[in-house]
């Protein structure tokens, strides 16, 4: 993984004794880093840009480049991940020569030869996914987002927020309760900071939490009850690059006071189901647990003889509407990992086929011409 060649030059490494200042800095990283000798600096991307990254280090945000080597591989640092630098004094400038390896990555895309795939985000521990009470809480969206959070390797987490507008907010925590098993569902109201507390388990020192949850449901507001009043989190930040021009950024990592950091990132928010095969399998337990006496091993649960799952939905143990939620995102799944595969022209050109098909089938079976 590491890019020898550049990390043997020789010479010690002046920089990397104040570690403990990159909030999720730990051993296994330390040791990761200790490959590299010479004029290296640890640090973790705080926003990507197209050509630059800002980069947290100890004591400062800099700016940085990313080599070509890196790029000439496809490796693309993204927020949140730890990288190594190399400083160039005599330029004055920093370069990102090689990311350390991630935890965990929410991506978005399809995975495989395709080379769909884009990952957004890196070493999140939580994903705090928001809605809030009204019509945004949509709890097919709601399995949406546990699929994907799921197979980012993060911890999932649903906050319900503006319980200061319902009535009755614990008879909706036990509807999401319901699809949502034993990810924990927390009430709160980000604006008369009610509940706020409930989530400190999830912002310990050195944890990283990301947001996600469509417009309006309050993810702004909630970071910046936790930021406090104080913090203008929205103002862009005036910087130099490494050719001496200014540039407008906008913060996408908040450090908040106890070493835990916040990502609050437009890919993050904007995120479609993706390769997430093993996170609809999590997100659907009870489906895959059902499935495990189905007649036929390779069952889609549709219309199979000895299907076990159907039978758990006659029998009324599964919502009807959950088997059909499995469906839509496991056909969304297949299509993506295909279209990725094969190009989605020729996709288009299958899926028409077997239209055709099934209108021929179709007609037989009704008698209809
Ligand atoms: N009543 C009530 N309103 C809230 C609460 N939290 C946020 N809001 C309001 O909901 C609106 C949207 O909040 P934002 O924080 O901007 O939502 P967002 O999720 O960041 O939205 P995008 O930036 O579009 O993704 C604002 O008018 C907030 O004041 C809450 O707990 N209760
Ligand atoms: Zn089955």
């Amino acid at each position: 993984m590491n890019n020898h060649s550049e990390a043997e030059t020789s010479g010690h490494n002046p920089v990397h004794s104040d570690t403990n200042t990159i909030p999720g800095w730990n051993e296994e990283l330390e040791l990761a880093f200790s490959a590299y000798k010479g004029s290296y600096t640890p640090g973790r991307v705080t926003s990507r840009h197209k050509t630059v990254c800002e980069v947290l280090v100890p004591g400062a945000v800099v700016q940085a480049g990313i080599s070509g080597a890196l790029q000439k591989i496809g490796k693309q640092p993204v927020v949140g991940d730890f990288v190594v630098l190399l400083d160039q004094p005599e330029l004055g400038s920093r370069m990102i020569v090689n990311i350390l390896p991630r935890r965990t990555y929410l991506s978005r895309g399809a995975a495989g030869n395709g080379g769909g795939e884009q990952v957004i985000a890196a070493n999140l521990d939580t994903i705090f996914i928001v809605t809030s009470v009204g019509k945004d809480l949509n709890l097919r969206r709601l399995e949406r987002y546990l699929t994907i959070v799921y197979s980012s390797g993060a911890r999932p987490v649903i906050l319900l927020n503006k319980i200061d507008l319902e009535d009755n907010p614990a008879r909706l925590v036990e509807k999401i309760q319901f699809i949502a098993g034993n990810v924990p569902v927390i009430p709160l109201s980000a604006l008369s900071k009610t509940g706020l507390d409930t989530l400190s388990p999830y912002l310990n020192p050195g944890e990283t939490v990301a947001l996600i949850g469509s417009s309006g449901v309050g993810k702004s507001t909630l970071i910046n009850a936790f930021l406090g009043e104080t913090v203008q989190r929205t103002s862009g930040i005036r910087e130099d690059d490494e050719k001496g021009r200014h540039t407008t950024t906008v913060r996408q990592m908040f450090p908040l006071p106890n070493g835990a950091v916040l990502i609050d990132n437009p890919g993050i928010r904007e995120i479609q189901l993706g390769d997430s095969a093993d996170g609809l399998e999590k997100a659907f337990s009870e489906i895959v647990d059902a499935a495990r006496n189905c007649k036929f091993k390779d069952c889609t649960h549709r219309d199979e003889p000895g299907c076990t799952v159907l039978k758990a939905v006659e029998d009324g143990l599964i919502p009807e509407e959950r088997l059909a939620s499995y469906h839509r995102l496991t056909d969304e799944l297949i299509f993506q990992t295909k279209k990725a595969e094969i190009g989605l022209k020729r996709l288009e050109k299958e899926r028409f086929k077997k239209i055709a098909v099934d209108i021929k089938k179709y007609k037989k079976f009704t008698g209809k011409p």
